[in-house]
């Protein structure tokens, strides 16, 4: 099977020899201790095998909603944050032409996200947009309790009950929410939407494979079947079984571990040079910083868009702190084909690229860029991905998911909580008066006077 590859020569260049090796056992032991389930933060395993579990009957259905979603809706609203937002709009950025809601096919609905800001104009912008649409609705939430998501949730539920009538926006507003718990649950139950479980052992930045992700993929009009191949490959690919030096997600997590604590890199930036994989970028932000930033460690994971940000960033990571390495998703092979014109006037001083594929001038780039940033301090981890079509984007997912559950563990840390994203919550609720709250408004406010 063709796969994604990881090349770690020019970050190994930057280590002692042998510093990858020396991390064979501890990333053993952490594949172990997943696979036995006897790591820290045990109960929210779900995704470790997940791909594989996935029955054609569970994808049917999937399916099956996003069809009558799809015929019924022009525009659908996918409203969620985080782990609940970041993954369907990665898969769909990727695939999708990046026009697409300029282009307006008629074939397949808009995506649209909300649930995600509390901008006050976004959320107003957004409501003007719809409302001349046949618009539906995917409300996710694990918990079924997250402001941003309930918020905007209240406010499209009215619209779309406004304009279609209670019975019809019955039929376009679907839940993805816990099985039990939660007000997203209570109001789905009451209301009778379509629902589907998030199961409580996946965390909410691990479930892009579960109906979360693959429910507003699906609805977009991209392969679910191949994404899940592509993971259930990458599954095979990265196993306990799989011998260290050919298991990519084990050297993954073994090379940015060796960089940050051997050689004090805290930053990794994500970069890729393609437009269409900024929400990747976005998307494997929060897997790894929920994950990893905790106890007062863990690498800052940070993205650029290239050759956008060699414009602005491209100064400070050529001669800034030399505390950052690289890790690149290069795209073998564009979807499409344009070749850059001769011009007999050649008034620009470009006929030196004429006949050439404009990916030619982009590959050398990316070249001459990793070239110079190896040469000013920067290591270099490169991931390549021979096309981005669904079966490839699936192998990407379960990689990086597999590689941060490792290098997690290697950091010594709980992968699978969060419990530093409570902290503004509390004070945003004491804040706002939340009912149950009354002794942190209380504290809250007089600390502001
Ligand atoms: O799906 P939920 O419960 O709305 O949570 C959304 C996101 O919010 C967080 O819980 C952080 O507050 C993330 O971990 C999660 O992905």
């Amino acid at each position: 099977m063709n796969h994604i590859q990881l090349d770690i020569t020019k970050a190994t260049s930057f280590l002692n020899e042998g510093a990858v090796k020396a991390y064979e056992s501890k990333v053993k032991a952490a594949q172990k201790s997943l696979e036995n389930a006897t790591c820290p933060g045990n109960d929210f395993l779900g995704w470790l095998h997940l791909p594989s579990s996935i029955t054609p009957a569970f994808l049917d259905e999937v399916q099956t909603v996003a069809d009558i979603l799809r015929e019924k809706c022009e525009v659908i609203v996918v409203a969620g944050i985080g782990g609940s937002y970041l993954g369907a709009r990665a898969v769909i950025e990727a695939l999708g032409n990046s026009f697409a809601w300029l282009v307006n096919d008629k074939h397949n609905p808009a995506i649209v996200f909300a649930g995600n800001n509390i901008g006050e104009d976004y959320l107003f912008e957004l409501s003007d947009y719809l409302k001349d649409k046949r618009f539906g609705v995917i409300n996710i939430s694990k918990s079924g309790t997250t402001t941003e998501t309930a918020l905007a949730f209240r406010l499209l539920k009215k619209q779309c009950e406004a304009q279609l009538g209670k019975d019809e926006a019955r039929q376009v507003i679907v839940a993805i929410t816990d099985a039990k718990r939660g007000a997203a649950r209570a109001a789905a139950d009451k209301e009778g939407y379509k629902t589907f479980v998030i199961p409580d052992n996946v965390g909410g930045r691990f479930s892009v494979l579960t109906p979360v992700g693959l429910l507003p993929i699906a609805c977009a009009g991209f392969d679910i079947q191949a994404l899940v191949a592509g993971a259930t490959d990458m599954e095979k690919l990265t196993g306990p079984e799989v011998p260290f030096e050919q298991n990519i997600a084990a050297q993954y997590a073994a090379v940015r571990n060796a960089l940050y604590a051997d050689k004090g890199k805290k930053i990794e930036i994500m970069v890729n040079y393609q437009p269409k994989l900024h929400f990747i970028a976005e998307w494997w932000k929060q897997l790894y910083g929920e994950s990893e930033g905790k106890e007062h460690k863990g690498i800052f994971p940070a993205s650029c868009d290239f050759t956008t940000d060699l414009h602005s960033m491209g100064q400070w990571i050529q001669e800034g702190e030399r505390s950052i390495f690289e890790t690149v998703i290069s795209v073998e092979k564009p979807a499409r084909e344009l070749l850059f014109p001769n011009d007999e006037e050649n008034l620009d001083g470009l006929n030196f690229l004429a006949g050439k594929r404009v990916d030619e001038v982009n590959k050398m780039a990316e070249l001459g860029t990793l070239l110079a940033h190896v040469d000013g301090g920067v290591p270099n981890i490169r991931i390549s991905v021979p096309e981005l079509n669904a079966y490839y984007i699936g192998q990407l997912i379960y990689f990086f998911e597999i590689g941060c559950g490792i290098s997690g563990n290697l950091l010594g840390v709980n992968p699978f909580n969060q419990p530093g994203v409570e902290t503004y919550k509390k004070n945003m609720f004491a804040l706002l008066d939340k009912p149950g709250y009354e002794v942190e408004s209380k504290a809250i406010k007089e600390r502001l006077k």
